[in-house]
Parts: structure tokens; C-alpha cells; sequence
């Protein structure tokens, strides 16, 4: 007979733990007294009390080792948006998720919480207030969306009380905190290459930004309240800063805090979409010759011209969320913590 060790409910694997949130979500589980696996493709620090395991996630037999005695799994691996890599995505969010759901009913693993995201409803037109009840968007604007929705799918449908796993996926928005490297380290990039003196529309598009320590804590709280009896189970949570905020205040906030211009020149939002599409397939067309990476990518276009801000009342009613960082606090701290990309530096 074989004795099953039951998973010690303060033992948990992070898989994307070596990234941006997911080492941000680490640091703050080992706070709160949890001992943590990490797994992901690279490992890009060290810590007491965190085992990493490196390997691919498509690969189950490497996944086990990081979920044994495991009751809880958090899932925030995914290659960057800003890849145009279709086989990359499909592979990764996709089959790989598949794989990950296998591995934690294979490890009986009781609990996975993905990070997934509030663009899964994001087709390029404007959401004011969205909930949670909104379609996923029919025509995603590129593959990283489109992977993010059936991976979000996968997870919310493996939600099984009888099998023993329970799911539940936060869709957090628009995140930025230290240790970022997308959005300021892009945005700077940009400036510094005197791309950012316009802004793309009228400038008073409205959007969530959320500060990292906030979307750890929304994913913490649904780890914690996820129970066979709670109604959380195999829903998604928008989580954002619930300080919905203008796209180019918040842009010209970070610029200036680096010690670079705000941007002042409008251009039209049509306009910029369109040359943006148009790159996007002369790219395509050229890759077999050259490779080169637009800035504005249409997805980044539609960001910037658009209304997007989400309601995150269900995470509120039933996760007890509540911002613990306020956006201008978190700008300060964010804007601090890159010295190296300051103007000038
Ligand atoms: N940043 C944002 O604004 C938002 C992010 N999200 C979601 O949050 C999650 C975390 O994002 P973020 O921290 O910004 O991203 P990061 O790229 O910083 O972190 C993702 C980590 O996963 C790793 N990884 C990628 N592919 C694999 C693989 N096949 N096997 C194992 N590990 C892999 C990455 O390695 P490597 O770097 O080598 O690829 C990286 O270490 C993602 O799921 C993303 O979709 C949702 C909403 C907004
Ligand atoms: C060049 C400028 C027009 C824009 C520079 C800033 C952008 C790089 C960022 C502004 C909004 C960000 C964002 C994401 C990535 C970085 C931005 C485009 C996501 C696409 C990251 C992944 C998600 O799940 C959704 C995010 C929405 C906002």
C-alpha cells in the first residue's frame, strides 16, 4: 500500500517565479511564511527558503519535482507579449497549460491560481468599468491574447471539487512596479530614441495601471479563500489599482519622474493604427530577410488610444481586495527604482 504524504498547506510552487510578478509574488509568500518552489525556464536570483526548479514547462516530468507535497500552485509563466512567435504561444500558454493542469492533479496538488489577464476582453475598442461577465474578445488583436484566453479557459474548466483541484484566475491589468521589463523599460527606450513627443489620440483615453504588490495581493487572497465551498472557485478576478487614470498622464507622470519630456503633439489615433498595422506586416513579409521590432505594435496602439479600465467590485465582494498600494505611491516607487534609466544616466 502506498501512503500519499498530504501537501503541507504553507508549501507552494510558483511556475513563471523567476519573472517580474513572479518574483515579486515569491518574495511576499515567503513573508507570509510559505516555503516556495519556483519553476521557470531561467533563474534570475537567489533567496532562503526558495528550491528552483529550471526547466521547461511543456515538460511534465521536469514539472513534478517542483510540485511534490505541493497543495498549492501558482501560474504566472508566459512568453512576453511583445514576441510575435504564434508557434511560441500556442505552445507555451496553451499546450503547456494543458500540461501544468495534468502535472497538479498528477501531484494532487489542491489549488492553482493563474495569472491570466483583463485583456483577454480586449479587441482594441473601449472598455469603460468592464466586469468580468464580458465576452472574450472574438478577434484578439495578437497571438499573446488569443493564447491568454484559452489558457484561461483551460484553468477555469479543470475547476473540479470531486477530482480535488480547485482554479480560480486573476486578470490583473497594465502591471508596473520595480524590476519591470516591459513597460518602463519600453516607454524610456522610446523617449530616448525621440519617439515619445506625441501623444496618440486626444490624450484623454482612460485605463488601469496596476502596481505590482497589488496584483501579489489579489493572487494571494484568492489562494488563500480557495475552498470547495467558496464561490470562487473557477471564476476570474479583475484586479487592478481601482484608480482608473488617464493612459497619457500616467506615461507623462513616469517620463517626467525619469527626467524626460511629457509628450505634447497629438497625431491622430487612426492614423497611428494604421502605419502600425502596416509595419506590422512589412515585418512579417521581410522576416525571412531581416528581423527588426516595431515600437508601435498595433496591440501597443490600441492600448494607447483607447479607453480600457475594469471593475474589480467581484475581487472586493469576494476576495476582500483592496489596493494596498495607491497609484502615486507607486509611480514614486517605481520611478526610484530605476536610476539607470534616468535621463542622462
Ligand atoms: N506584465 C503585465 O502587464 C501583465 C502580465 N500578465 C500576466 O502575468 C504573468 C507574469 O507576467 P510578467 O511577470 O510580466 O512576465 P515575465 O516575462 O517577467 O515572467 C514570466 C516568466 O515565465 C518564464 N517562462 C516563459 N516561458 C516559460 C516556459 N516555457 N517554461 C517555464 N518558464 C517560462 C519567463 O522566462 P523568460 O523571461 O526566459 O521567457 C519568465 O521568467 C504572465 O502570465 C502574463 O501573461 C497579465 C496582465 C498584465
Ligand atoms: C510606445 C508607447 C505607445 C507605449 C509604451 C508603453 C507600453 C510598452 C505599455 C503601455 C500599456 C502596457 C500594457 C502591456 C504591455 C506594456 C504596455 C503596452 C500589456 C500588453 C502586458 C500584457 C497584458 O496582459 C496586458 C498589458 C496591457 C497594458
Amino acid at each position: 500500500m502506498t501512503t500519499r504524504v498530504r501537501p503541507s498547506n504553507k508549501r507552494c510552487a510558483v511556475i513563471g517565479g523567476s519573472g517580474f510578478l513572479g518574483r515579486h509574488l515569491v518574495e511576499k509568500l515567503l513573508d507570509r511564511g510559505y516555503s516556495v518552489s519556483v519553476f521557470d525556464i531561467r533563474q534570475s536570483y537567489e533567496l532562503p527558503g526558495v528550491a528552483f526548479h529550471l526547466g521547461d514547462l511543456c515538460d511534465k516530468q521536469a514539472l513534478l519535482p517542483a510540485m511534490k507535497d505541493v497543495s498549492l500552485v501558482f501560474h504566472c509563466a508566459s512568453p512576453a507579449p511583445a514576441s510575435d512567435d504564434r508557434g511560441l504561444f500556442e505552445r507555451v500558454n496553451i499546450q503547456g497549460t494543458r500540461i501544468v493542469i495534468q502535472a497538479c492533479i498528477e501531484a494532487g496538488v489542491q489549488k492553482l491560481v493563474l495569472t491570466s489577464s483583463a485583456s483577454v476582453v480586449f479587441e482594441g475598442t473601449d472598455i469603460k468599468n468592464g466586469r468580468e461577465d464580458l465576452p472574450y474578445a472574438k478577434k484578439p488583436i495578437d497571438y499573446y491574447t488569443e493564447t491568454k484566453i484559452e489558457q484561461e479557459k483551460l484553468v477555469l474548466e479543470a475547476c473540479d471539487k470531486e477530482k480535488g483541484l480547485l482554479t480560480v484566475a486573476i486578470r490583473p491589468h497594465g502591471i508596473f512596479g520595480p524590476r519591470d521589463p516591459q513597460l518602463v523599460p519600453i516607454l524610456v527606450d522610446a523617449a530616448r530614441r525621440g519617439k515619445m513627443k506625441f501623444i496618440i489620440g486626444d490624450g484623454t483615453n482612460v485605463v488601469d495601471f496596476t502596481f505590482v504588490e497589488n496584483v501579489v495581493h489579489g493572487h494571494i487572497l484568492a489562494a488563500e479563500r480557495l475552498r470547495p465551498d467558496s464561490p470562487i472557485c473557477g471564476k476570474p478576478y479583475h484586479i487592478t489599482n481601482d484608480e482608473p487614470v488617464k493612459f497619457w498622464d500616467f506615461m507623462s507622470d513616469v517620463l517626467v519622474g525619469l527626467g524626460y519630456a511629457a509628450p505634447r503633439y497629438h497625431l491622430p489615433y487612426a492614423l497611428v493604427y494604421g502605419l502600425a498595422l502596416l509595419l506590422w506586416l512589412l515585418a512579417l513579409i521581410l522576416r525571412p530577410l531581416v528581423s527588426f521590432k516595431p515600437t508601435f505594435t498595433p496591440m501597443r496602439v490600441a492600448l494607447a488610444g483607447t479607453h480600457h479600465y475594469y471593475n474589480c467590485e467581484r475581487a472586493k465582494q469576494d476576495l476582500g481586495y483592496k489596493p494596498v498600494v495607491s497609484l502615486k505611491d507607486g509611480i514614486a516607487r517605481t520611478v526610484q527604482s530605476y536610476p539607470h534609466l534616468r535621463q542622462g544616466a
